[in-house]
């Protein structure tokens, strides 16, 4: 009988899960939940960057897509040997005594505060601005220098510390707070005791400034001086930290008499989409992995002796083993990436949402098929459109950050832009101007990394837009002037996370020998255009120049209501 593991990726909209067969390295079977409450804008606020999501719709995701990888293939409960769960990060939830998240407890069972702050909720920018501020000027150790020396409005201690302010109960009931990847770990193992429970050495490393080198997390005495409450958490938080590769315990009786599992099935310790994808994508040195959904994030390995204590400036951190155990894990990315499409395709949808699905003239049944007509047509049909334009036409420039920035040099508080509008500019222009500021955002950071030395040699593409858009990936390589592959797999980072577990379980020696032997192979390269690579280092020029400009009227605004005050 062949032995099997499953990994489960939550992304921002869904969560799935792979079953992957040890013995022949094959994925058999994949299922995607998508999230109930999520789709029905629940608990979010746009307008002020809030983005929440009930524990509910993750639970319910849990036991949906595993029980539909075995239902599919008809694999035996006691052959699933581990299971590993990635997560978004930061993604912070407060929990009770228990671990339980407070959502689901009496009395919040509807309170935004209550539940997961989801990394792109970005209405900790005032508190950010704070931890940044502090960890420069208190002339204590700079907390920040392991997470690219900017603190982000998207992490861990700036999310806690604005619900905290903005909601006494839930502030008093939080016991304390788990990274989501944690808690769907501790559920999975029917967690009994917070504190001798193994969190991640990803999540602590890359977004609660947590390091050995000061013995975990930040001082008492730093965090005091942000708020006491923050001093007081951090006893009920932890201070070691685990890789992936570790166990974090068995499978409940209850969860696998839910999933029809056994208790022997070992559960690994959890970690971060991005970096699961990296290890889902067999990922070495100087590799560049791009985890390309709804955000980026750029994922590199690199040498323990070859980083030593160099910083590198204005990236997402620099942790040991948040990837490969044994080597430094380096994280940048893009706070918006499909995002800044599907922010285009919503804004273009208004007539239809407000005129055309409202209408007495369909019936509903016509509106429904026309509303899936659309959904599945709406960004190809825009690319198939944008792929025919003449780059000699003079192009609308637009900027990435409708999300803020979150590398290089994070700073949420950034919007969006778009110049060189005319009469003539029409949806597939504006369409391939935000095509070309997503490919500039990373070229940005692929600058940054190699002028902080981190060499990159090789660049793959991995998530939903890596395999859904051709035409993304060829301006990509365009834009980088550099090779890109795309790994096959629809699904790297629960692929990864399945990884790590055959690596907790002891079905493989470490996480380099199981990654080359289960990883996704590359189904397509993407070579650079030398027409079209000059063409765009012109549009290049002009981002750049626009991305100053709005950079420094922010600045200068933000600094004068400073002092408006
Ligand atoms: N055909 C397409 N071309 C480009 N982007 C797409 C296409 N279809 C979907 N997207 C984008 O893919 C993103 C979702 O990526 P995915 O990896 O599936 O999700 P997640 O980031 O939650 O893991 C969305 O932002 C969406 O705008
Ligand atoms: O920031 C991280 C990991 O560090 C990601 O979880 C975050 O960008 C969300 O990624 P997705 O766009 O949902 O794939």
């Amino acid at each position: 009988m062949s032995n099997y593991v499953i990994g489960l990726d939550y992304g921002s909209d869904s969560v799935r899960a792979v079953l992957v067969n040890i013995d022949s390295g094959k994925e058999e079977a994949s299922s995607t939940h998508l999230y109930k409450r999520w789709k029905e804008d629940k608990y979010c606020e746009p307008s002020i960057n809030q983005f929440r999501q009930h524990p509910l719709d993750h639970i319910e995701g849990l036991e949906k897509t595993i029980k539909s990888v075995l239902q599919k293939t008809g694999v035996e409960g006691n052959s699933v040997k581990a299971i590993c769960i990635d997560t978004t990060g930061s993604s912070p939830v407060p929990v009770n005594k228990d671990g339980k998240a407070l959502a689901l407890t009496e009395g919040f069972e509807e309170n935004p505060n209550a539940m997961m702050v989801l990394w792109k909720d970005h209405t900790s920018i005032n508190e950010a601005n704070e931890i940044n501020h502090l960890a420069r000027s208190w002339e204590g150790e700079d907390y920040t220098k392991y997470e690219g020396g900017i603190y982000s409005s998207e992490w861990f201690w700036a999310k806690i510390l604005h619900i905290a302010r903005e909601d006494e109960k839930v502030k008093n009931a939080a016991w304390s707070w788990m990274e989501h990847c944690d808690l769907m770990t501790y559920i999975l193992i029917g967690g009994s005791d917070l504190e001798s429970f193994k969190r991640s050495r990803c999540a602590a490393g890359h977004k609660a400034m947590w390091h050995e080198s000061w013995g975990g997390l930040p001082s008492k005495d730093f965090l005091s001086q942000l708020d006491p409450y923050l001093a007081e958490l951090k006893d009920r938080l932890y201070e070691k930290t685990y890789t992936s590769d570790e166990v974090a315990g068995n499978l409940s009786k209850e969860w696998a008499g839910k999933l029809g599992l056994s208790t022997e099935c070992i559960i690994s310790v959890g970690t971060f989409d991005a970096h699961a994808g990296a290890v889902g994508a067999k990922i070495d040195e100087h590799s560049l992995v791009r985890v390309m959904g709804t955000s980026t994030c750029d994922i590199m390995v690199a040498r323990n002796e070859e980083i030593g204590k160099n910083t590198v400036k204005g990236i997402c951190g620099q942790v040991d083993g948040s990837v490969i155990p044994g080597m430094i894990g380096l994280e940048a990315g893009q706070s918006a990436f499909g995002d800044v499409l599907a922010w285009f395709k919503d804004v273009l949808s208004w007539p239809l949402e407000n005129l055309v699905y409202d209408s007495e003239i369909l019936a509903e049944e016509q509106k429904k098929k026309l509303r899936e007509e659309v959904e599945d047509n709406f960004i190809p049909k825009l690319t198939a459109q944008a792929e025919k334009l003449d780059l000699s036409e003079s192009m609308p420039i637009a900027l990435d950050w409708v999300n803020g920035r979150r590398t290089p040099d994070a700073n949420q508080e950034l919007k969006s832009a778009i110049t060189n509008l005319s009469l003539g500019t029409k949806a597939p222009h504006i369409f391939n101007a935000l095509v070309n500021s997503i490919c500039f955002g990373s070229k940005m950071i692929v600058d940054r990394f190699e002028s902080e030395g981190v060499k990159i040699n090789n660049v793959i593409g991995i998530g939903g837009v890596a395999r859904k858009s051709a035409f993304i990936m060829q301006t990509l390589a365009n834009t980088l002037d550099m090779p890109i592959k795309v790994a096959s797999s629809d699904e790297a980072p629960a692929l990864g996370a399945a990884i790590y577990a055959a690596v907790a379980a002891g079905l493989y020696p470490n996480t380099i020998e199981a990654s080359k032997k289960l990883g996704s192979p590359f189904e397509a390269e993407y070579h650079p255009q030398p027409e079209k690579v000059k063409e765009l280092k012109k549009y290049m020029a002009e981002y750049r120049e626009l991305a100053d400009f709005v950079e420094n009227k922010i600045t200068q605004k933000n600094k004068q209501n400073e002092f408006a005050v």
